[in-house]
């Protein structure tokens, strides 16, 4: 194994695997620590969500990761993050990249949240969302992580008590310059330099300048950087690595707990569709008006007719709402719980197809599914691609796509549904 990652989420763990196989890693997926040895493979990816839990318990299970990947020979470590440095007040992009430099025992690494090709760039330490600093993107009203300052530098200084630093563009044109700016910030005790990238060019310069450190923390934009310079180094030879998935029938269904402004406006084209589209009510969940169960049956009701959408995703003022009524951790788990339920019962419907939107409830959906490993097949749009799991009991081939919330234009939902063989 050359890299080993540990991502932070399930959303952001398929696509950091989808941009590795597509730079020709033979890339392999597992969610959880495994208790066992690690499949073979030039990359692997340990699913953790450990985005929003209490810092003290993101470290352990980020430390364990450490150790799985470790023990299978990892040349290098990947700390993967989201594109839009999804974090609390605590961490836990901070406290897991302390954790993980300490067990490593290295003094230094970069931070670079950047994905040029979804929009993500960071210039002069600021992070871009599109055209706006991602303290003006809808990420400012993110139910668990709102964003409210784009100076990474920053946001990631609170968060550790070792000393961060900006890697800028200015560095950028060539490794050579970049790798000296790199000695100039360790001279200068920095132990974090949060690296600036606006396009695939920065991120292969920050690939080849960073190909040697034992710990990377970013977002999947990096990941198209590291290849290429591997590959320099006669590590591997890239290959066309993208997993032939089956062709895999049977029911189709969608669910959607994420409440990005790209989410809400997937929901809305599927609904302005006419598609079965059922709205879970987090309050209504909470008063035991409305029951996942009973949500569960309409849906397996309405499968013969075709994909069913099932829902929680709603607007910032409806989710302010529901979190002053019920808390923010606790809308969080009881909307996580009700869909991973939900997913449940689907599977047991004989739903094969499955398109989850969030990564938090992507996390809660595949665990509750208890699916080990994830093969990566093509991508549906950037950073999303369509996987395969083999339920457990029986190892029947099922097709997962675990969206980011941000990710995806409005037809999304359609777009990945056909590409998996649905007829719509
Ligand atoms: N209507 C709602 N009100 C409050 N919280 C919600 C609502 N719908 C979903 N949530 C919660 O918001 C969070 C969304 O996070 P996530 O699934 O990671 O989406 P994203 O990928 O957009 O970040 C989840 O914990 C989910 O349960
Ligand atoms: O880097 C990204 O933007 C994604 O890979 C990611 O981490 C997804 O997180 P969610 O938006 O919470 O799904």
């Amino acid at each position: 194994m050359i890299l080993g990652v540990i991502a932070d989420d399930f959303t952001g763990a398929t696509d950091v695997a989808s941009m590795l196989v597509r730079a020709g890693m033979r890339t392999v997926q597992v969610l959880g620590v495994p208790e066992g040895d690690l499949p073979e493979a030039d990359a692997v990816v340990i699913a953790l969500k450990t985005r929003t839990i209490a810092p003290a318990d993101a470290v352990a299970q980020s430390l364990a990761a450490l150790k799985a990947l470790q023990a299978g020979g990892a040349r290098q470590i990947y700390f993967k993050y989201c594109s839009t440095f999804d974090s609390t007040a605590e961490g836990n992009i901070g406290p897991v990249t302390d954790a993980l430099m300490n067990a490593l025992g290295t003094d230094f690494t970069i931070a670079c949240p950047a994905f040029p090709e979804n929009g993500r760039t960071v210039f002069r330490g600021h992070l871009f969302v599109g055209d706006q600093l991602l303290s003006d993107s809808g990420m400012r009203n993110h139910p668990l992580t709102p964003m409210t300052d784009a100076n990474l530098v920053r946001v990631l200084q609170a968060q550790t008590a070792h000393k961060v630093g900006l890697l800028r563009y200015d560095h950028l044109g060539n490794a050579a310059s970049a790798g000296e700016r790199v000695a100039a910030l360790r001279a200068e005790g920095v132990r974090i330099a949060v690296a600036d990238a606006v396009n695939n060019s920065d991120l292969l310069t920050v690939g080849e300048t960073c190909a040697e450190l034992p710990l990377l923390t970013a977002g999947s934009g990096v990941a198209l950087g590291l290849p290429p310079a591997y590959a320099r180094r006669g590590w591997f030879t890239p290959s066309d690595s993208a997993a032939m998935l089956d062709s895999v029938s049977g029911p189709a269904a969608v669910l959607s707990g994420s409440c990005s402004e790209a989410t809400n406006a997937q929901v809305a084209v599927w609904r302005a569709t006419g598609r079965t589209a059922l709205h879970i009510d987090p309050l209504a969940l909470h008063q035991g008006t409305q029951t996942a169960t009973g949500v569960l049956a309409q849906a397996r009701a309405a499968l013969a007719q075709g994909p069913v959408l099932v829902y929680a995703t709603a607007a910032p003022e409806s989710v302010k709402a529901v979190q002053a009524a019920l808390g923010v951790l606790a809308a969080g788990e009881l909307v996580e719980h009700a869909l991973a339920h939900i997913a449940q019962g689907l599977v047991a419907a004989g739903v094969r197809r499955l398109v989850v939107a969030g990564g938090e409830t992507s996390g809660a959906v595949v665990q509750a599914l208890q699916v080990a490993q994830l093969r990566i097949g093509a991508p549906i749009c950037p950073g999303v691609p369509w996987t395969q799991a083999a339920l457990p009991g029986n190892g029947e081939p099922m097709l997962l796509a675990l969206k980011s919330g941000n990710f995806g234009g409005p037809d999304f939902f359609a777009q990945a549904l056909q590409q998996a063989g649905v007829a719509l």
